[in-house]
């Protein structure tokens, strides 16, 4: 038999669970006593590691940095342990249980770190340990050994509640069960703003993705508030314990939609003690750009969409703006000339045969200038005329060398030809005049010049802002792209101030990859060349090394490289290139919403990776899922169906992609949650009702929190709207203490270019609009347009004009299912039409 209590009185004083959080308050008192003696500890190591330092050697400073490093990882896990270390004890059945006996079988502590005595007995288990799972995994099914398991709630080192589920009651004798549902209570507390960790309280569904094997690909899938968010950081830090080496020298990379969603996530992995993930939004993934605009639906699908490696692969092969049309240079008195076409020709050849970075290929353009002057050197006759004119010059010094008694002159062409065997290019031809005319080409500063302005190292910027020129994107798009696109687009990049949107960061990867890093200098530094013709101002234009000396003159490398310099210093770091990035596991959330160009972006940073993705289509604002699904596919690489499923996995064959040499196939396993611990039941029924007309097939997720509040919805005229926002922000300042957010439709611009995207005019919000409403409203109101609520929650969320959200894209109502189900506690719809409240609000 075991006593269930919630607040009975004992005679001894206090209640029942008065006294078992006093007996638990001593336990918790004696692993922070403890941890106190294991953070002096890891303090001595790193004091230690210094001191060893003093002893000079070569060896004992990396011993230092090894010790110091590790002993500095380890204060700061104990460090974050201060907070909460204990919160949850498992009472297991004894092994050799007779019912006639008191069942006293193993306690285990279960805390956010690993605390041992100093004789390594075990008085806390660090939550991710096998030996923690079953605090996760036990239930009245199926027990596992559990009796009893409890959540402690702490504030600071004290503890403050108990909660107990009994699991096997038949092995339960006198055991004392107390608990009012805290973890329900716990679910209505009040959102400051920022997620918290979940480590007390993770579900079992939950613990079978946060454990779910290292390899391959895990797809998760669930409703909102289902802990998607919740879940995946939690898995991140299980993979840094347990899998440390490997994860933790290559990294891991956890990419959100937006920046105001890594800010509200930023908090969790440090919580656990994990500081060493990498947290980027689709927006600032890529070094030196930021995104600070959405893109009108329909501008982000053409943006988005795989047509656009297309156009892109065009663009950076096309002539670079300002590049000069025609080359002439001199020999022997003969001019020759590259026209427009022919040198297009030369152009399309270099890409032809680099294949790849575009950047890197300008060796090989100087190369194929030469083979076409050479060849137009010919055409027009000029060896013969070259002749005749050295002959005569030769007879001119000679006639003058005799006058004076002097023996004639060598062939002072020979000689030039001698100096070119041991250092120019090997043209092949060995025809030394050909050698003699490249050497004496490559002299020229006319030729020097030409070739930094006719084949610039480009950045991924510059390009992207010279398809804001109509006729260049036109050429670029090929038939790609329609007329209303094209206007559109180039009008979004026109300028140089034109704001950088998330979808334009995507791009910008892409023609990152096509452009290639820039020549990479060498760590040392060659001599300087002065009789080196590809050295322009202590630069190999070649090669990008850096040839100057110590007397050079760092105002004169300003004056002719500078845009090589700048590219070079974006990415060079101490002689180093710096690559893109990959990382051993990527995990992304909201993954429903991320275009065919944005997985592409991914897929390069995870070419060796595994991953988790955690995804509601049923929230997505992306139009065509297929195509974002094919390009997942291939970013992940080609998978194979999962040899072992765990818990709900299963396997399922994917379908690897042309674009790259599909790697190793790779397991996959999908997950469902399936419990929303976000909503009341009350908000989660009106988001029920929005996810019914978006997506009739799909199925809502069980809330299990009732409030007693109901949402509120009113009708107001359109102009009201605001105002009404307004006055329903401040009456909920009143209701709830914490975060509140107003979610409003998209400010869309449909103006000029834009305005051929729209069939019909849609009503949208401006941003004066928006900034009216948020004046002088406190810190804890958020106004916020529908894409950059997604993933976030509020205490209380007021929705505007939920018609003019549906209508402004074909995903609208999908956007409407995330803004209703962003609240906790309460929710005010405000429309200016009745049969919306209608349509929320009446079953
Ligand atoms: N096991 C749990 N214990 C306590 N709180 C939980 C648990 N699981 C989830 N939550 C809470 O529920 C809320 C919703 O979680 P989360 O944001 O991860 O959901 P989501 O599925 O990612 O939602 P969305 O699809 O809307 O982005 C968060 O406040 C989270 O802390």
């Amino acid at each position: 038999m075991s006593s269930q209590v919630t607040g009975l009185t004992t005679g001894s004083g206090g209640t029942v669970k008065d006294q078992e959080i006093a007996a638990e308050q001593r336990y918790v008192d004696i692993a922070y006593a403890r941890l106190e003696e294991m953070r002096a500890d890891a303090q001595a190591m790193i004091r230690e590691g210094y001191r060893q330092s003093l002893a000079g050697t070569k060896g004992s400073l990396v011993d230092r940095d090894a010790m110091v490093h590790q002993a500095a990882l380890r204060a700061r896990a104990l460090d974050i342990a201060d907070d909460g270390l204990v919160f949850g004890r498992l009472d297991l059945a004894r092994a050799d249980h007779d019912p006639a006996e008191h069942a006293s079988g193993e306690v285990r502590y279960i805390g956010r770190v690993g605390v041992r005595t100093s004789e390594h007995d075990s008085l806390v288990i660090d939550w991710r340990a096998p030996a923690a799972e079953d605090f996760y995994r036990a239930t009245p099914e199926d027990p596992r050994g559990v009796v009893r398991r409890r959540v402690l709630h702490s504030r600071g080192h004290t503890v403050v509640d108990l909660e107990d589920d009994l699991l096997d009651p038949d092995a339960a004798d006198g055991m004392t069960v107390v608990g009012d549902g805290a973890f329900l209570a716990s679910l209505a507390r009040t959102r400051e703003g920022a997620m918290r960790d979940i480590v007390a309280t993770i579900q079992r569904e939950q613990d079978e993705v946060i454990r779910a094997p290292a390899d391959g690909t895990i797809l998760v899938r669930g409703a909102p508030g289902t802990g998607k968010t919740a879940v995946a950081l939690h898995r991140v830090a299980y993979l840094l314990f347990r899998h440390r080496r490997r994860f933790g020298s290559r990294g891991v990379l956890v990419i959100g939609p937006n920046r105001r969603f890594t800010a509200y996530i930023e908090r969790v992995l440090p919580s656990l003690g994990e500081g060493s993930a990498t947290l980027r939004s689709l927006g600032d993934l890529v070094d030196g750009v930021t995104a600070t605009v959405h893109d009108a639906p329909r501008l982000a699908r053409l943006k988005g969409a795989d047509e656009m490696a297309a156009v892109l692969r065009r663009a950076v092969t096309d002539h670079a703006p300002g590049a000069p049309d025609e080359l002439r240079v001199v020999f022997k008195g003969v001019v020759v000339t590259l026209d427009r076409a022919r040198l297009d020709r030369v152009r399309n050849e270099v890409h032809r045969r680099s294949r790849g970075s575009v950047n890197a290929a300008r060796g090989r353009a100087a190369e194929l200038l030469l083979d076409a002057l050479w060849e137009r050197f010919t055409d027009v006759g000029g060896q013969e005329a070259a002749e005749a004119a050295e002959g005569a010059e030769a007879g001119l010094w000679n006639a003058i060398l005799a006058a004076d008694g002097l023996a004639a002159l060598d062939d002072p062409l020979d000689q030039a030809s001698g100096r070119e065997n041991g250092s120019g290019r090997e043209n092949g031809s060995g025809d030394p005049k050909r050698t003699r005319f490249e050497t004496r080409v490559r002299e020229q500063r006319a030729f020097t010049d030409f070739l930094v302005a006719w084949w610039p190292i480009r950045r991924p910027l510059d390009v992207l802002r010279s398809l804001g020129d109509p006729s260049r994107l036109r050429r670029a798009a090929g038939r790609d792209l329609d007329r209303a696109g094209l206007d559109a687009l180039a009008a979004s990049w026109k300028g140089e101030n034109a704001p950088l949107s998330y979808q334009d960061v995507a791009l910008l990867d892409e023609i990152d990859a096509l452009l290639g890093s820039p020549p990479r200098p060498s760590r040392r530094k060659p001599a300087p060349a002065d009789d080196d013709p590809f050295v322009v101002d202590g630069v190999n234009i070649l090669t990008g090394e850096d040839v100057v000396d110590d007397t050079w003159e760092p105002e004169m490398q300003e004056l002719t490289t500078s845009i090589e310099r700048l590219e070079r210093s974006r990415r060079v770091d101490d002689g180093v290139v710096e690559e893109r990035p990959e990382y051993a596991h990527i995990v992304v959330d909201e993954a429903q919403d991320l275009s065919p160009m944005q997985w592409r972006m991914l897929g390069r940073r995870g070419r060796q990776a595994s991953w988790t993705i955690v995804e509601d289509p049923a929230q997505s604002a992306w139009e065509d899922l297929d195509a974002a699904r094919q390009a997942m596919e291939v970013a992940l690489g080609g998978e194979r169906p999962a040899s072992r499923s765990r818990g709900r996995g299963r396997g399922r064959r994917g379908r690897g992609g042309a674009a790259r040499k599909p790697a190793p196939a790779r397991v996959r396993h999908e997950y469902e949650l399936t419990t929303n611990y976000r909503n009341s039941t009350e908000i989660a029924a009106v988001s029920a009702r929005v996810l019914a007309v978006a997506l009739p097939e799909a199925r809502p997720a069980r809330a299990v929190r009732t409030s007693g509040i109901e949402p509120v919805a009113r009708v107001v005229p359109e102009p009201g709207l605001p105002a009404a926002a307004r006055e329903a922000a401040e009456e909920l300042l009143g209701q709830v203490e914490g975060t509140i957010g107003v979610i409003v439709p998209l400010s869309l611009d449909q103006s000029g270019a834009q305005a051929s995207l729209f069939d019909e005019p849609v009503t949208a919000w401006t941003a004066s609009d928006r900034d009216r409403l948020a004046e002088s409203l406190p810190d804890r109101v958020q106004v916020l347009d529908v894409l950059e609520a997604k993933g976030l929650e509020f205490d209380a969320a007021v929705i505007v004009a939920p018609e003019t959200v549906a209508a402004q894209s074909p995903r609208g109502l999908r956007v409407l299912y995330v803004a209703v189900s962003r609240a906790t506690q309460r929710l005010t719809v405000l429309t200016a039409d009745p049969d919306w409240r209608d349509r929320l609000f009446e079953d």
